[in-house]
């Protein structure tokens, strides 16, 4: 659904159904009201005026008793339509935000505090809640049952129809002007959250490294000095609720004391009216300045919540517009070798900062192609465009010459494999770790053949629940081998056609460099593979070597040419023959 509309109207037009039963139920619980009114004040006028017998009045009172459940179940319903509302629009704002944080590039997924993210989409979007359940009912109400007392209440006696209709204007005014300074607050209110959460998450992340620097007393402070800043935002927030209440209270009771003595004086000194409909519309007033206070109250909650919705919003327009996958995708690929050209490329993570350019580059099927130059050259940032986790500012990524689109993404994932130095292990079993590399379910054989292809069999064999070991946040740790292993694993898996591999440069002792040595060997046999190369053993052997300077491809060549031709790659080689000494 397009957002240009708003996220708001877009949640709206969703509800149309619901807001048609809840004007409806509004008109019949006007209708109630006035009802229950008009027995109540005829049974008084009977039993206490007329002195009429219990027994002449019995089924008044049980049409009164019947009217009084009627209205109780009419609130109900009116209430459940409202958490109806609000249930859906939840579901609806967090499969928005989960498709379009999902379908965002690298780069907004690195963008901003993933607890501030976290945050909107929890505590932002439990805040709009009220907005459905509590607003958008009331505002129904509101603007329906007291124009259906204000009728009944003309048709009795106009004079307190007049007073009616000349103070009811004051309670929009008072929730207006209050609902403006909230709107303004709510927003303040959800940023500080945001904030709070983000560096709360990022202190619990990195409070190893905080308390080694000695700089978690420091980030103690910071997290003191946001949760501060949330709750003076909060109780701004509430003083202007305290403040509306006072005030609407102070139009609801002038209100009712002016009619209730243009009242008495009617009825009292001018005889003009009777006691029957004076009572009446007594019984009516406070009906009618009750639900514009309870309109006034769900107002300044309304404006809250569209606070939080606007935050939602925003994060949403962050993320991108998801991308809608029906019917989009374009790119046929079937399982095997396959060429990826690199067409014109640039890419910049932001305006005048670094760029990459990679002009016209094929890398044909099954090619072992290794990427090297110095630090911050560009290498993961191609690694990156290629995998399609960023997308080119300008160029195409071809594969098996067909132009790779943001919907062809995921038919692309489902070819590739990318290893990064630091794999990501998700809270769960080493098995599920593993079972993750394929789309479909892989069967428990499958599971295990890979892993002993990665070189994990050792390890599962010292472990006390094998396979069934919680690893991850929480779990057993892994070392930066083992790691690496269960990544080679997922890939085993998976079997890829084109592998991306970002090679760890540190930490690995020889023999287990070796064992992964022999594992990415059977692994990448058959694959086009892009390597991001430390080592010299997979540089060398490489078919080609793309050199990389200021994120341009300074060269390309074999191991031989570029030694011979190209005066900083042979420095690179000989600071590596070294042992990295120079
Ligand atoms: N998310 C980001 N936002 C802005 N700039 C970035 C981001 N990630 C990387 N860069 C910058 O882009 C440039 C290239 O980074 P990249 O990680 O591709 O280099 P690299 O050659 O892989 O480096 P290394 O060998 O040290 O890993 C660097 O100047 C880096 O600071």
């Amino acid at each position: 659904m397009s957002r240009k509309a708003g996220l708001l109207s877009e949640l709206m037009s969703l509800q149309r159904k619901r807001m048609l039963l809840l004007t409806g139920f509004s008109v019949m619980l006007g209708a109630a009201v006035t009802g229950q009114a008009a027995l109540l004040a005829e049974s008084v006028q009977r039993i206490f005026v007329e002195r009429a017998s219990l027994a002449s009045v019995a089924s008044l009172l049980f049409a009164l008793l019947a009217v009084m459940a009627t209205r109780a179940l009419i609130s109900y319903g009116n209430g459940y339509v409202g958490l109806k509302m609000a249930e859906s629009a939840k579901t609806e704002m967090r499969s928005q935000l989960l498709r379009g944080l999902s379908d965002a590039s690298l780069a907004v997924a690195l963008d901003g505090q993933t607890g501030g993210k976290v945050s909107v989409a929890l505590d932002a979007v439990d805040e709009a809640e009220s907005y459905f359940s509590q607003y958008m009912p009331r505002m129904i109400e509101g603007s329906v049952i007291p124009l259906i007392i204000l009728g009944f209440v003309f048709g009795l006696h106009a004079n307190s129809g007049y007073i009616m209709l000349a103070s009811a204007p004051f309670i929009p005014l008072f929730m207006i002007l209050a609902g403006l300074n909230t709107k303004k607050r709510a927003d303040e209110k959800f940023d500080q959250l945001a904030q709070f959460s983000g560096t709360f998450l990022d202190s619990l992340q990195g409070l190893v490294s905080l308390k080694l620097f000695g700089k978690a007393a420091r980030q103690e402070r910071e997290i003191e000095r946001n949760s501060l800043a949330f709750r003076d935002a909060t109780m701004g927030i509430l003083q202007i609720a305290f403040t509306n209440t006072f005030m609407l209270e102070i139009v609801v009771m002038l209100s009712i004391g002016i009619v209730a003595i243009e009242l008495a004086l009617q009825l009292v000194i001018f005889n003009s009216i009777t006691f029957h409909p004076a009572f009446l519309v007594l019984l009516l007033v406070p009906e009618f300045y009750n639900l514009l206070k309870n309109t006034g109250t769900a107002f300044h909650s309304g404006r809250t919540s569209m606070g939080a919705i606007r935050k939602v919003e925003r994060l949403l327009k962050e993320a991108g517009n998801s991308v809608d996958e029906t019917n989009l995708t374009t790119i046929q690929l079937e399982s095997g070798k396959l060429s990826i050209e690199l067409n014109n490329i640039s890419f910049h993570y932001r305006p005048d900062s670094f760029e990459l350019q990679t002009g016209q580059l094929i890398l044909h099927p099954g090619e072992k192609i290794a990427i090297v130059g110095p630090s911050g050259s560009g290498k993961s940032t191609l690694l990156h465009i290629v995998s399609g986790l960023l997308q080119p500012s300008s160029g195409q990524v071809l594969v098996n010459g067909q132009p790779l689109n943001r919907t062809d993404l995921a038919i692309w994932f489902n070819q590739i494999s990318y290893i990064t130095q630091h794999p990501y292990i998700f809270a769960g079993t080493l098995y599920d770790n593993i079972a993750i590399g394929v789309k479909d379910h892989a069967s428990r054989a499958e599971v295990f053949q890979a892993a002993e292809a990665a070189g994990l069999a050792m390890l599962v064999a010292e472990l006390d629940q094998g396979y069934d070991t919680i690893v991850g946040e929480g779990g057993r740790g892994l070392s930066g081998g083992e790691k690496q292993r269960l990544a080679l694993a997922r890939a085993f898996l998976k079997r890829p056609s084109v592998i991306l591999f970002d090679e760890p440069t540190v930490g690995l002792d020889l023999h287990t460099e070796n064992i992964l040595q022999q594992s990415i060997t059977a692994l990448t046999k058959d694959a086009t593979v892009l390597t991001v190369a430390h080592r010299l053993y997979t540089i060398r052997h490489a078919d080609r070597i793309l050199f990389m300077e200021h994120g341009k491809l300074a060269d390309v060549g074999r191991h031989e040419e570029l030694l011979a031709r190209l005066p900083q790659y042979a420095e690179m080689v000989d600071i590596q023959h070294r042992g990295g000494l120079s």
